[in-house]
């Protein structure tokens, strides 16, 4: 799903990823830990093509990510972020919509998969309601109803519960965990919260000096 070699890439002659080699199965929900600059967000914005000058292969269900255009790479990734990032005058039926808007489809057919995304995510009732009225946990729900709208088979979540107290947060990671298991999304989390990786453990990679070191579980469930 994901394929990763030889990935190195730096910021004014500061090497920041080496030589990184990363492999994602389809339907795997995996996360991404590491102190504080050591390069995770670096590697989503890699994954979501933000940053296109690199070395190494980065590879999109087998296909060059280089050589894929743009709409393509759209439809297969989404990126969810710990500032939300919603458009604060639109409502959040709109926020949501956006995302088929971008695409091209049809509007009418765009607003009714919105309405079940939201009411996926647990936002039935709020559709009219703007951002600013929204809690923190629910302005992250209408942002993965917006990512996944389009359905893509991967999704990219850089700290998603990174401004989220600790209920909000669990609970934002339940409803990750449940679309991963309904809509069979392909999930790479980044977290700095090892309290959540234990508490629904799964697959853990540890940015290291710009490589990726794999954590077994049994090394979160005893630290
Ligand atoms: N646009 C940029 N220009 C120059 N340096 C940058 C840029 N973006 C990031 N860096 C540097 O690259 C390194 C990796 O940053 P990155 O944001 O990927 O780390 P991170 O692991 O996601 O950190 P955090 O956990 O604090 O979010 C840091 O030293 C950062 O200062």
């Amino acid at each position: 799903m994901i394929g990763v070699q030889g990935l190195t890439l730096g910021y004014g002659g500061r090497t920041v990823l080496r030589d990184l080699e990363l492999s994602l199965a389809p339907g795997e929900f995996v996360y991404l830990q590491g102190p504080s600059g050591s390069g995770k967000s670096t590697l989503l914005r890699v994954l979501n093509r933000q940053i296109e000058s690199y070395e190494g292969e980065v590879r999109i269900q087998g296909r060059p990510l280089r050589s894929l255009p743009r709409f393509e790479a759209r439809r297969l990734m989404a990126t969810i972020h710990q500032g939300f990032e919603l458009i604060d005058r639109k409502t959040v039926l709109e926020n949501v919509a956006l995302a088929g808007e971008v695409l091209g489809a049809d509007p009418a057919a765009v607003r009714a998969k919105a309405q079940e995304f939201l009411h996926k995510v647990g936002m039935e009732g709020k559709e009219d309601h703007f951002p600013r009225q929204l809690s923190g946990g629910e302005m992250q729900r209408t942002a993965i109803a917006r990512a996944l709208l389009n359905r893509p088979p991967i999704l990219l979540a850089d700290e998603p519960t990174g401004n989220l107290d600790g209920e909000n947060a669990f609970r934002i990671l339940e409803l990750l965990w449940e679309l991963n298991r309904s809509e069979g999304t392909t999930v790479l989390m980044v977290t700095h919260s090892t309290e959540l990786v234990r508490a629904m453990p799964s697959r853990t990679l540890h940015m290291n000096g710009g490589r990726l070191d794999a954590v077994e579980p049994c090394e979160i469930l005893s630290s």
